[in-house]
């Protein structure tokens, strides 16, 4: 458990590495991007719960074509896992078979939840499945496959912000950040 002091302290010191402006010229390209791929698709949105949501609705609010949004809960536990072994806590409720499906979360770190999350639409059904993350972390510890749209890359550490959470904190803010030291 934290105190708000603690948690203002952690804020107040840590390493701002990507500001709002650089977060929605970042979002401006991607979602050009997305358009040019998907205006005439009518695809299926998929929100990577909890990390995707702020991502999520910055992309919508800039996407100006017939969408659905859906969105799944998958999160990852342990170090050593691997693409299968999310923890799947809501599926997608919306038709998808046939369908053009892309996935939106904020960050590509190692890979393994996009990656995991991809191969499930593909196995049930979905006819291309594309995924878009605002960040890439850097370094050499990923999975194969990469993101079709990415916003910007990032330092190898541990970042919080615009979806990411410290201890389940801090999801809400416009900006990415590095803790202090980490
Ligand atoms: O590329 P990877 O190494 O797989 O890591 C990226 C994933 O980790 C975070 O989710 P987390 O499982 O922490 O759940 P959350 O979205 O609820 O924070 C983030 O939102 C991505 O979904
Ligand atoms: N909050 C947070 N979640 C992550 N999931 C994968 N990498 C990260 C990270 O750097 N920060």
């Amino acid at each position: 458990m934290h105190t708000i002091d603690e948690l203002n302290s952690i804020l107040s010191e840590a390493d701002c590495l990507i500001n709002e402006a650089q977060l929605n010229e970042a979002l401006d390209k991607m979602a050009e991007q997305i358009s040019g791929d998907l205006a005439e698709k009518m695809p299926l949105v998929i929100c990577v719960m909890n990390g995707g949501l702020l991502p999520t609705a910055a992309l919508l609010q800039r996407l100006q074509f017939p969408l659905e949004l859906d969105y799944v809960h998958a999160s990852r536990y342990g170090l050593e896992t691997t693409g299968s072994d999310l923890n799947w806590t809501r599926y997608p409720q919306t038709e998808f078979k046939g369908r053009d499906v892309l996935i939106v979360d904020d960050i590509f770190d190692q890979g393994h939840t996009v990656e995991a999350i991809i191969k499930w639409f593909e196995a049930n059904g979905a006819k291309n499945v594309y995924s878009a993350t605002v960040v890439n972390k850097l370094h050499d510890r990923k999975v194969e496959m990469r993101p079709d749209y990415i916003g910007l890359d990032v330092e190898d550490r541990f970042l919080f912000g615009y979806g990411m959470d410290y201890q389940g904190y801090f999801r809400n803010l416009q900006g990415i950040y590095a803790v202090k030291g980490k």
